[in-house]
């Protein structure tokens, strides 16, 4: 491997814009809609490329969108990671979920207690928290072991997906139920109570009182449950189906969720556990894939692991790095950057921005990125730092709300905080990286299963920029490859650094 040119070489800064995909200019198209001279410029003046971010080049299935998680956990290992998801579909298709051991225990002692058993889960096939075609292959286990009393605790999602598809997800939901012989819609809720992961415990204790204690709104379909909201799918009031009947969770209940994604269902998870707990219900829960809970839950898949990582790298060799994102993205240029591992290593700070109050991203589309931007700034002017690791959230963030407008002016404002962070950078003599970790803003709008195109906040598949700015002016042009991928930043950042990727990495430095 070459060194670095002097240009290239020395301390950086790995920044990651949060949902900059790449897409040609279009009216839906946010970052190009948007005023960014300072991004316009940064591919164009500088070595830059386009890198996958989605499917099997992440460790996803095919086509599939990518997220914050395993694009995060690619750009720190350097090297593709089989995501939850994929794993999830490997077990389902090669029969090992249904016939998974601890699965069919669990199953036989609630047949036999004549007991009930809950699944707990997004309905939808966004394939970011889950797909509900797990849920179909659950059932079919639940009707194999000849467990009659079968409740789904439904969430609702139009996030990952287009809003307003929540009743279809729900009609296929009825659809694996009667091809299984088994189970019935018990409750409704929107993810945005059930799978809050801010701490407002006010959201995530009305899904328990839901799913735990049947306390909710009577309703006479899911439909009527559906457009009760004011907000979409995301805010389905807690709903019980009269039709079910009594679903509360009772001692000796088994519980299984089956969302593979853990960081926005263990809030939920943990409150159930404690509150079923605190009112002497012990229950038998299982989860599709490892949660990150308080108490271990046992999972059906097991995580991969990520270990040998960027942080690894970086701690054997002794380089510093400071993290700094907000609230919202802060496991991921920690935890998820370094693994899924919650160490923090001698040789890495920690920086965490946090706003006050509850953040409005339609209101605010800004967020608290000129504290994200100051903190960076801060951190570059350090000496003793080799590594600045920072996450600007808002493309990615406000654009999940479907407004087109807000996120054209949170375009604009993460390429301010480019231009002054670039600033720091020439200041300190640093080269940066910027990358997205998966496209949302490039393409606002979906069109739905009837035709209409509609606003969309979620995730794409398309490719994100990745741009190396040297420290100081190049005098040759260098290039990046034409292709390239998320596994490729970590050994490109080492390589940077002055040494070679880690052991564990198949990308390869780009330089
Ligand atoms: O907000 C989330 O939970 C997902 C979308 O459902 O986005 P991200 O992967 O960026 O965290
Ligand atoms: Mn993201
Ligand atoms: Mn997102």
């Amino acid at each position: 491997m070459s060194t670095p040119e002097a240009a290239f070489a020395g301390p950086g800064i790995l920044l990651v814009l949060d949902g900059w995909g790449q897409a040609p200019a279009a009216d839906d198209n946010a970052l190009a809609l948007a005023h960014t001279p300072v991004l316009d410029e940064l591919v164009t003046r500088f070595p830059s490329t386009l890198a996958d971010a989605s499917g099997e080049a992440v460790g996803l299935l095919a086509g599939t969108v990518g997220n914050s998680e395993i694009g995060h956990m690619v750009i720190g290992a350097g090297r593709p990671l089989p995501y939850d998801s994929l794993l999830a579909q490997q077990a389902i298709d090669n029969g090992t979920l249904r016939a998974h051991p601890r699965l069919g225990t669990v199953l036989d002692k609630t047949a036999a207690a004549g007991r009930a058993l809950h699944l707990i889960g997004l309905c939808s096939d966004g394939q970011i928290h889950a797909h509900v075609e797990h849920l179909s292959d659950l059932l079919a286990a639940a009707a194999a072991h000849q467990v009659s009393r079968v409740f789904i605790h439904a969430i609702t999602d139009g996030r990952d997906v287009a809003d307003h598809t929540s009743p279809a997800y729900l009609a296929q939901v009825a659809e694996f139920t009667d091809r299984a012989g088994t189970g019935r819609i018990a409750t409704v809720i929107g993810r945005g109570y059930a799978m809050d992961k801010a701490g407002s415990l006010d959201l995530t204790e009305q899904a328990v009182a839901l799913v735990a204690d049947g306390r909710g709104t009577p309703v006479d379909s899911v439909d009527q449950a559906v457009a009760a909201s004011e907000r979409g799918d995301e805010w389905v009031p807690a709903s019980v189906l009269t039709a079910t009947g009594d679903a509360a969770i009772t001692d000796s209940d088994a519980v299984v969720w089956f969302n593979f994604r853990s960081d926005r269902i263990q809030q939920f998870a943990d409150r159930l556990i404690e509150h079923l707990t605190a009112t002497g219900r012990s229950v038998d829960m299982l989860s599709l894939a490892q949660y990150d809970t308080r108490a271990a839950i046992p999972a059906l898949v097991q995580r991969a692991d990520a270990s040998g990582g960027l942080a690894d790298e970086l701690a054997a060799a002794g380089l510093r790095s400071v993290r700094v994102a907000e609230a919202e993205k802060f496991e991921h240029v920690t935890y998820y950057i370094n693994g899924r591992d919650a160490t923090v290593r001698d040789v890495e700070e920690h920086v965490r921005i946090t706003g006050e109050g509850k953040p409005d991203y339609i209101a605010r589309p800004q967020m608290n990125l000129d504290r994200v931007t100051a903190a960076v700034v801060q951190a570059a002017g350090r000496a003793d730092v080799d590594l600045v690791v920072a996450n600007l959230a808002n493309i990615d963030v406000v654009g999940h709300t479907g407004h087109l407008a807000a996120t054209v002016t949170a375009c604009e404002a993460t390429d301010a905080a480019v231009g002054q962070i670039l600033g720091a950078a020439r200041d300190s003599g640093r080269w940066v990286l910027a990358v997205g970790d998966h496209g949302n803003a490039e393409k606002m709008t979906k069109q739905a299963p009837d035709g209409t195109v509609r606003p969309y906040g979620g995730h794409t598949t398309n490719p994100v920029p990745l741009v190396i700015v040297p420290a100081r002016e190049i005098r040759s042009a260098s290039t990046l490859p034409e292709k390239a991928t998320l596994a490729d930043v970590a050994p490109t950042v080492l390589h940077l650094l002055g040494h070679k990727p880690g052991s564990a990495m198949t990308g390869r430095p780009l330089l």
